[in-house]
């Protein structure tokens, strides 16, 4: 059975917009978890954007699933998850600029100081996911990292342009796919996916675990969280056979 990681950030997006105290990612993290949720995904942005110390504090206290807190190597951040030692840390490129993630980290082309940030992680207990792109050397670097599981960044798929694109990027994952079980990584995938285009990913036998978020929170607006989460695992079921 695929697993479904819930992504809470743009819950806070909405709260931030005024610096108000709702809505709160908090509680959409509980309702999501009662809908089928296997684990919560925070994104602790250096720029705070959204995620804040405080949602990820009460989420490591609360949630009766898995937190997955998803980071960039940052000095500070590193510090809050070494304390807080969350279930995962998803390490993800980060900058300022950025509407979004754009693209997975480049683990191969700095090797030393990811692998200085798995090696922190994992000595305060935390099992270190690294997210890339579908892309051989970054999964023989994530390899190196000691890392022992990787999310594959699966935006380019999201956002093809066309079917040839679309079945282009798939085949990628694929092969991504392929290549991360045979050096005995764990596959996870996410960014972009939506209720139109995660049953291919999905239906992928290799990958553990999907993370999910801005369109499980856009559908939210309409039918509500419990409803959002639902739907989407019942895809991802679906997807299955
Ligand atoms: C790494 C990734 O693809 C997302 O989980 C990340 O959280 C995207 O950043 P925003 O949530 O800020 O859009
Ligand atoms: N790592 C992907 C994630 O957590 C959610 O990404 P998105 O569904 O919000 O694009």
């Amino acid at each position: 059975m695929i697993a479904l990681g819930v992504n809470i950030d743009h819950v806070a997006t909405l709260r931030q917009a005024r610096g108000g105290r709702y809505p709160d990612p908090v509680e959409a993290a509980f309702v999501a978890e009662r809908a089928g949720a296997d684990a919560i995904t925070a994104h602790l942005r250096e720029d705070r954007r959204h995620m804040q110390e405080r949602d990820v504090e009460i989420l490591r206290q609360t949630l009766r699933t898995r937190l997955n807190l998803e980071m960039a190597v940052d000095e500070g951040v590193l510090r809050i998850a070494e304390r807080l030692r969350p279930n995962d840390c998803c390490l993800v490129p980060e900058r300022r600029v950025e509407l979004t993630t754009e693209g997975g980290l480049d683990v191969a082309g700095q090797l030393p100081r990811i692998k200085a940030a798995c090696q922190r992680l994992a000595g305060a207990g935390v099992r270190v996911s690294l997210f890339i792109d579908p892309d051989p050397f970054q999964l023989e670097a994530a390899m190196e990292t000691g890392a022992p599981v990787v999310e594959l960044h699966t935006g380019r798929y999201a956002g093809a342009a066309d079917a040839a694109a679309r079945a282009e990027e798939l085949g990628l994952i694929h092969s991504a796919v392929s290549l991360a079980d045979s050096l005995g990584l764990q596959v996870n995938a996410g960014h972009g996916l939506d209720y139109h285009n995660v049953q291919a990913i999905a239906a992928i036998p290799g990958i553990r675990e999907l993370n999910i978020g801005h369109a499980i929170v856009a559908h939210a607006l309409f039918v509500g969280m419990a409803t959002a989460v639902a739907d989407m695992k019942r895809l991802m079921r679906e997807s299955r056979g």
